[in-house]
């Protein structure tokens, strides 16, 4: 049976084929070269987390287990109410089919603002990562659960030539430890599993402790409340990666300062 994940790995690769046709790897490079300076993600997210949270906080309009989460969606102003509400960096969505995202999503919160931003995007070619960076993104996300070793590599290297960060994103032992080989400061757990979209922040309560402890750990995907936030410290969590809660809030900007209130001490 074929599951969400391998639907849009399907139709991401007919994507990037028509993409790469219509658009030589030298002018996508070129661009790439000449976008806005590199924000350094990672670096964000540890001066955040060293006393607070680091907060990565997500613009997605919908998504394939829950549909529309937000009608009042223009990227500029939720970029602009997160970082007024202390995010430390962005991620948005540009997979338009499954998540009604788009790259000038991605190129409007950016501009908005001046946070790192995350393309949120199911990247297999290192020619997506060439594209990603003349979008202006600062970090990339490597998903191990939809690539083999030899193309997460590959992913990596490209990053690490435009000076981007990388947040590798495992859901399991597996994925974590095929993970660990890769040259990435961030370790992003996933706590929905991308083939079931099924959430439980038991992921990662149960993987956390494998995480070396020179990586920084980010908890992504199905975190609702301080209480949550704090619960997940208790695992040496301090990075989280939010879309959804806040995002069905009407003034984001609230949203994320009571996520962020309260920290559990470092
Ligand atoms: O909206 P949530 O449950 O707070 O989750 C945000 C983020 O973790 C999620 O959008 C995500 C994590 N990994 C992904 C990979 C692809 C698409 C989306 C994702």
């Amino acid at each position: 049976m074929s599951t969400i994940l391998d639907r849009i790995k399907a139709y991401k690769l007919e994507d990037v084929a028509a993409r790469k046709a219509d658009r030589s790897f030298a002018e996508v490079d070129t661009a790439a070269r000449a976008a806005s300076p590199v924000r350094p993600f990672a670096d964000a997210l540890e001066s955040a987390s060293a006393t607070g949270y680091g907060l990565i906080a997500e613009i997605k309009k919908a998504s394939p287990s829950k549909g529309l989460i937000r009608e009042d969606f223009s990227p500029r102003h939720l970029a602009e109410a997160y970082a007024e509400g202390g995010a430390a960096c962005l991620s948005v969505l540009t997979d338009g089919p499954s998540f009604q995202g788009s790259d000038a999503h991605l190129a409007a919160a950016r501009d908005a603002v001046s946070l790192p931003v995350l393309r949120k995007d199911f990247l297999y070619d290192p020619w997506q990562v060439a594209e990603s960076r003349a979008l202006g993104a600062d970090c990339i996300l490597v998903i191990m659960a939809t690539l083999s070793d030899g193309q997460a590599s590959e992913l990596c290297a490209a990053a690490l030539d435009y000076e981007m960060d990388i947040l590798v994103e495992v859901h399991n032992a597996y994925e974590l430890d095929r993970a660990l080989g890769l040259p990435s400061r961030l370790m992003g757990i996933n706590n929905r599993n991308l083939n079931t979209f099924e959430t439980s922040l038991d992921v990662t309560k149960s993987l956390a402790s494998s995480v070396p402890d020179d990586r920084i750990l980010v908890t992504e995907s199905g975190i609702a409340t301080a209480s949550d936030l704090a619960e997940l410290a208790g695992y040496r969590a301090r990075c989280f990666l939010i879309g959804e809660s806040m995002m069905r809030q009407s003034d984001v900007s609230e949203a994320a300062r009571s996520l962020l209130a309260n920290p559990v001490a470092a």
